[in-house]
């Protein structure tokens, strides 16, 4: 099947894409067999079920390969699995070698690229800007920026993307570049690197037949001018894209039906009796004759349910019994015969829908028989037992190894981190309405607390109005802030995951840059929602009290966006961590030592406080507020003698608490020690996309 062999014309404008090392690489897999577990839904426990089995063959570098099958049949499957994209919990046995060498999920995805089913880019982002950044991130350092982002332009303008520089990717809410142009830039992100080899699952999907042929000659190009191995799962491909491929594997169930050069398809399976009409598209033809068996086109005709001459290729549905087709009836038949009618029409139409269903389910049933012939028949093709023979040779021959010019270079943290703030700061600049929410919000409950507990008395009631103001300034601090980052957050994740699966940046430098952009916000808001209702409200009116109570807003605000990327990270569903988001903040709120004093709280719920961010910022707010705090009691209110702040501050427990300081280093470290939590929790559910 794999000598290069190229008798067709290369495209003609398309410019040679890199001066990158020609490293040849190619894939040998044997015997591969893939299991999942699943969950079966309404039923308890797991159970395995088999994706791919005992799939062997090679992917040659300098060829473009098709992976052609039913939908469902393993497609994407065998393209992740060779990639090394699946879960550790799943089971895969079977070697895959690159370059006679055995190699981890990790290596692979270091020598590969792959251009995933769904396009998933971030929104806000441009074409331009999406195209330099894979560049600037995936090109080695060794390159200039000015070249990183001519290699992006010669890209843009490889797939036709140049008119569309400027125009934002778009979503769902905001109008964006069009779906065929979405999966052109996701595969110009890729392609910026040229990777060794290239990964492309469904590329032409949602590009019209002229796109799809252009798209896919430059994939052949790619293959054939610089040795790239490039692997396509395809559906339905025109007759002229069909021919772009050098090499096909076709899989049904699971397992392979065909392999071998795209040529010998239509005679490996006319041999087996599925005759191709002249003038048919061959990839028609594998999916309307061999695949899938013609529906019966008339259940009428007698001759469309016989089998087709020669035997081989019998597979129409068997001649279904016709539905009975009434009309009402109206004239003088008696209520009788009515009711007899009508109950003689039931059963007639419950035995007709029952046959219905019996040649269904004989229908399948002799679908599966004639798929596992097909199975059996390239198990014992002579085909098969040659690729076997030379997958076998090709082992045991002197493994040439993989060139440390194949692996993709990984950007330094301090070149990743840069164009991630920048590019967060940027998708917030873009998405103002966001910022405006927030700003909006802290106006408005800034003035609503501050009207509400408009210039507190020092007297009795004002003691109370106090303590109830500042519990309320604590929960906003927190819950505002939790929400706004779980929505934000929570949404970003897709294409954080996707793109550091696909290694364009890791970790460390997503996390801090992230937060840093996060930052001045969580800083500038709680200061000022401070500065509107600390005067409003009428606490304690020196520089001092004023500060540390600023400060308390901010780390609570802080506390708050940790905590909630910290949920968000837990939960890969966003309106599942909304949802639970409740059972995280509600013991914390209860045990903060305004509801419940903390020295009578239920020892086996004393922990809780301890664990409670409002906790600190609450007691941290009395004692800036109370201590030392004169009330004035009116002659109607029984004060103890000498009544004052202090003396509320025991009452409430606080007393002994710590001082304000104190309180908010403990607020600063729990800020820190969830920061660390968001981090790991981040860190375990990307872990599976690399180990
Ligand atoms: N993690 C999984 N859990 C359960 N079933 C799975 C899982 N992954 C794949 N499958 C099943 O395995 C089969 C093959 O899936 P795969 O996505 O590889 O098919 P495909 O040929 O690429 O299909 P399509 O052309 O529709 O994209 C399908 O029946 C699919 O439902």
């Amino acid at each position: 099947m794999m000598e290069v062999a190229d008798t067709k014309d290369e495209p003609p404008n398309v410019p040679p894409l890199l001066g990158f090392p020609d490293t040849r690489l190619q894939i040998l897999f044997q015997n591969l067999k893939y299991t999942v577990q699943v969950k079966p839904a309404n039923k308890g426990g797991e159970t395995s079920k088999s994706i791919l089995n005992d799939v062997s063959g090679v992917l040659e570098p300098a060829r473009l390969t098709a992976v052609m099958g039913s939908s469902g049949s393993g497609k994407t499957t065998l393209l992740n699995v060779l990639a090394g994209f699946y879960k550790a919990q799943d089971r895969l046995t079977g070697d895959i070698l690159v370059n006679g060498q055995a190699v981890t999920k990790e290596k692979t995805r270091r020598i590969s690229g792959f251009v995933h089913q769904e396009d998933v880019i971030l929104h806000t982002m441009t074409v331009r800007e999406a195209l330099e950044f894979a560049a600037a991130l995936k090109l080695p350092s060794s390159m200039t920026a000015a070249q990183k982002s001519q290699r992006a332009m010669e890209v843009a303008q490889l797939l036709n993307l140049h008119k569309s520089l400027d125009s934002v990717v778009g979503s769902s809410m905001i109008k964006g570049i069009s779906g065929g142009e979405k999966r052109r830039l996701s595969l110009g992100m890729e392609m910026v690197t040229e990777p060794a080899i290239l990964f492309l699952d469904e590329p032409s999907s949602g590009l019209d037949s002229f796109t799809a042929f252009k798209v896919v000659h430059i994939l052949r190009s790619v293959a054939h001018l610089h040795g790239r191995t490039v692997v396509c799962s395809i559906h339905q491909p025109s007759s002229e894209v069909f021919h772009l491929f050098d090499d096909l594997i076709v899989l049904a169930a699971g397992q392979v039906i065909y392999l071998g050069q795209v040529e010998g398809m239509v005679g490996y399976f006319g041999a087996l009796g599925y005759h191709c009409p002249n003038y048919t598209n061959p990839a028609d033809y594998l999916f309307m004759e061999v695949l899938n068996a013609p529906a019966v086109t008339g259940a009428d005709d007698p001759e469309a349910a016989q089998p087709a001459a020669g035997g081989a290729h019998s597979h129409h549905l068997p001649h279904l019994p016709s539905l009975p087709c009434r009309l009402g009836s109206h004239g003088a038949a008696s209520h009788g015969t009515a009711a007899a009618d009508k109950k003689a029409a039931a059963a007639e139409a419950e035995a007709a829908a029952q046959a219905v269903i019996t040649a269904a389910e004989a229908a399948h049933a002799a679908e599966e028989q004639r798929i596992a012939a097909l199975i059996a028949a390239w198990g014992g093709s002579p085909q098969a037992a040659a690729l076997h023979r030379s997958l076998t040779s090709r082992r045991a021959a002197d493994a040439p190894g993989i060139s440390r010019h194949a692996e993709s270079a990984t950007a330094p943290f301090w070149l990743q981190a840069p164009l991630l703030a920048r590019r967060a700061l940027l998708n917030a600049w873009r998405n103002p309405l966001v910022f405006r929410g927030k700003l909006a919000q802290t106006v408005f409950l800034s003035l609503v607390v501050g009207l509400i507990y408009l210039q507190v008395s020092d007297d009795l009631a004002g003691v109370q109005d106090r303590q109830g103001s500042l519990f309320f300034l604590v929960v906003e601090g927190l819950f505002g802030s939790v929400m706004g980052i779980l929505t934000v957050f929570g949404a970003e994740k897709p294409v954080f995951q996707r793109e550091f699966g696909t290694r364009l940046y890791g970790l460390p430098a997503y996390f801090i840059s992230r937060w840093l952009v996060e930052l001045p916000s969580h800083i500038l808001l709680p200061v000022l929602f401070s500065c509107i209702c600390y005067f409003m409200i009428g606490y304690q009116a020196t520089a001092a009290h004023f500060g540390w109570f600023a400060l308390t807003m901010v780390l609570m605000d802080n506390a708050g966006a940790a905590l909630g990327i910290f949920v968000s990270c837990l939960f890969n569903d966003l309106s599942v961590a909304l949802s639970v988001m409740p059972m995280f903040l509600l013991p914390l709120m209860v045990f903060s030592g305004f509801f419940v004093n903390s020295d009578t709280i239920p020892p086996y719920f004393t922990w809780i406080q301890y664990i409670s961010p409002m906790r600190y910022g609450y007691i941290a707010l009395a004692k800036n507020e109370f201590t030392n705090l004169q009330i004035n009691c009116n002659a109607d209110e029984s004060c103890p003698p000498g009544f004052n702040g202090n003396m509320v501050l025991e009452n409430m427990g606080f007393a002994s608490k710590g001082s304000v300081g104190q309180n908010l280093g403990i607020l600063f470290a729990m800020v820190v020690a969830l920061l660390l939590l968001a981090y790991v929790a981040l860190w375990l559910s990307v872990r599976r996309l690399i180990k």
